[in-house]
């Protein structure tokens, strides 16, 4: 994978019991050796697929562990290094934004993002053999949905938070 600040990777998940019972058909391919993806029209088999390329592309049977070891495990080791780094998941409800961030404790392979991230930061301060170093780690949870944040680790998580933009330091802060 090149060397890019920014890097956007697509997975695609299995259809769901709903989706099959619907009688809904793949429509997606992938090589996933050169990220690319195919959308091809249903009935419309005489019309090119449709073509897409990102920086990595992983089909319905690749683990979390596939996509942390490739993706995020760079990235995470930059922070350890003193460098910042963010992974966001996007796309639309029931996607798999959630499955591929928290992931599930079974098969051990689909453990998500999130915690593989947490065991990498803690595994590393415990390998650092610097005398006298001291690692400050802080985690915040919020959620943003229709343009609205909540602090998913305060008393209150249904609690509403508001935005503001306070003057003196010209940088958006979360107010409760
Ligand atoms: N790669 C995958 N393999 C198997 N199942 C998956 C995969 N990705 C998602 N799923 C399943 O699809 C369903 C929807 O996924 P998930 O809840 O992660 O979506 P989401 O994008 O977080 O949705 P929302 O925006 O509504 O919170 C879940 O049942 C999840 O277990």
């Amino acid at each position: 994978m090149g060397s890019e600040a920014v890097k956007v990777v697509v997975r695609c998940r299995p259809l769901n019991g709903r989706e099959k019972a619907l009688g809904c058909r793949m429509v997606l391919s992938m090589d996933v050796r050169h990220g690319q993806c195919f959308i091809q029209k249903p009935g419309a088999t005489d019309e090119p697929a449709k073509q897409f390329t990102f920086d990595g592309a992983y089909f319905m049977e690749q683990t979390t562990e596939e996509m942390y070891n490739e993706i995020a495990y760079p990235l995470v080791e930059g922070v350890t290094e003193g460098y910042n780094g963010t992974i966001f998941a996007y796309g639309q409800t029931g996607s798999g934004k959630s499955f591929t961030m928290q992931g599930v404790p079974e098969p051990a392979a689909q453990k998500g993002v999130i915690p593989r991230a947490f065991d990498h930061i803690f595994e590393s301060i415990q390998v650092d053999e610097r005398q006298n170093a001291k690692f400050l780690v802080r985690a915040s949870y919020l959620e943003i949905y229709n343009e609205e944040v909540r602090d998913l680790l305060g008393s209150d998580p249904k609690q509403r938070m508001e935005v503001t933009e306070p003057e003196q330091l010209k940088s958006p802060k979360f107010k409760v």
